[in-house]
C-alpha cells in the first residue's frame, strides 16, 4: 500500500451561489477523503482550485466558508467533536478558516493581542493560551513579531499571523484564496514551509487554496480542481463549475519532485482553463 483513503472529511453536493439572481457558480459536486500514507506520520490533504479570472474561485470559497449564503446544495465537513467515525456536520461560518487575498489583521493589536483574542471562545485557561500562543510562534518562526502592529510586519509574516488565527478558531480547515499573488520569491518559500507545516501536523488537517500559478498548485496540492465555464450542448456557459478534476495521486505524481509527468500536466490543466 502506498496511500489509503479514508473517512471523508468535506462533501459537497450541488452547489450554486447567486448574487441577486445572477447565477455565479452552479452544480459544484466533489468529496475530498483523509488520505493515509504508508510509512508517513501525518499526510493532510492540499487541494487547489485554478482557474480563469473571475469564473467564481472567490465565491466558491466564500460559499463553503459560510461567507456568502448558499442558492442551493449541501457542504458537510468531518465532525471532530463526534466520538463515532464518518460523522458529518453541515458547514457553519467559523468551522472553515479563511484567509482572504489581503491577510486582513487588526490594525490596533499587535500579534500577541491578536492571537489572544483568536482563542476567546476556547475553553483554555489562560497560561493554557500563552502555552498555545508561545508554541504556535516558535514553530512559525515569528518570534520577532511577537509585540508588533500589522503594518511592522512583512507580507509573509502577516500572512503566518492570518493562518495561525484562523487554525486558532476553527477546526482541521483552512482556506486561502490566492496567497501567492504579491509575495517575493522568499515569502513564497515562507508560505510554502506553512503549507507544509499544516499538513504535517494532522492527518485531517486540509488546505485549499486558489492560484493563478499552475506550477504552484501542481507543487503543493494532491488534487487540482480547475473551475470555468462549462461547454453544453455545443454553447459556452456563464457560470463557474468545476470543470475537470486532476487527483496527483492517481497520476502517481503526489509527493514527488516535480518531472516530466508534472509538465504534462500542467498542459492539460492549462488547456481546460483555456477552453473553460
Ligand atoms: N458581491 C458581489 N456581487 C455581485 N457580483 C459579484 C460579487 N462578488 C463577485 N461577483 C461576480 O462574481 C463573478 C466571480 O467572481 P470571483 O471573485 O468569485 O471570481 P474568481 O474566479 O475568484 O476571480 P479572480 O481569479 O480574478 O480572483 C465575477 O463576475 C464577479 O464580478
Amino acid at each position: 500500500m502506498k496511500h489509503q483513503y479514508k473517512e471523508t472529511l468535506l462533501y459537497i453536493e450541488n452547489l450554486s451561489v447567486a448574487y441577486d439572481d445572477h447565477v455565479i457558480i452552479k452544480d459544484i459536486t466533489l468529496t475530498e477523503k483523509d488520505v493515509v500514507r504508508e510509512g508517513v506520520d501525518h499526510t493532510g490533504q492540499v487541494i487547489a482550485f485554478v482557474g480563469r479570472s473571475g469564473r467564481g474561485k472567490s465565491t466558491f470559497f466564500k460559499a463553503i466558508t459560510g461567507l456568502v449564503p448558499v442558492k442551493t446544495g449541501k457542504i458537510l465537513i468531518k465532525d471532530f467533536e463526534a466520538t463515532e467515525p464518518n460523522i458529518a456536520k453541515v458547514v457553519k461560518e467559523g468551522n472553515i478558516g479563511f484567509v482572504d487575498q489581503k491577510y486582513t489583521l487588526f490594525r490596533h493589536k499587535t500579534v500577541q493581542q491578536t492571537l489572544k483574542f483568536a482563542l476567546r471562545k476556547t475553553s483554555l485557561t489562560e497560561t493554557e493560551k500563552e502555552a498555545k500562543i508561545k508554541e504556535y510562534i516558535e514553530k512559525w518562526g515569528l518570534d520577532t513579531c511577537v509585540d508588533k502592529y500589522p503594518n511592522e510586519l512583512s507580507g509573509g509574516q502577516r500572512q503566518r499571523i492570518a493562518i495561525i488565527e484562523q487554525l486558532f478558531s476553527s477546526d482541521q480547515f483552512i482556506v486561502l484564496d490566492e496567497p501567492f499573488s504579491g509575495l517575493d520569491v522568499g515569502n513564497i518559500q515562507e508560505v510554502k514551509k506553512s503549507f507544509e507545516l499544516l499538513s504535517s501536523t494532522s492527518d485531517f488537517n486540509t488546505v485549499i487554496f486558489s492560484t493563478h500559478d499552475i506550477e504552484l498548485a501542481i507543487e503543493l496540492a494532491q488534487t487540482i480542481y480547475v473551475i470555468g465555464y462549462p461547454t453544453i450542448n455545443g454553447k459556452k456557459e456563464a457560470y463557474g463549475t468545476i470543470v475537470a478534476k486532476f487527483d496527483l495521486r492517481e497520476l502517481g505524481i503526489a509527493w514527488e519532485l516535480y518531472g516530466e509527468k508534472h509538465i504534462k500536466l500542467s498542459k492539460d490543466i492549462i488547456h481546460q482553463m483555456m477552453i473553460s
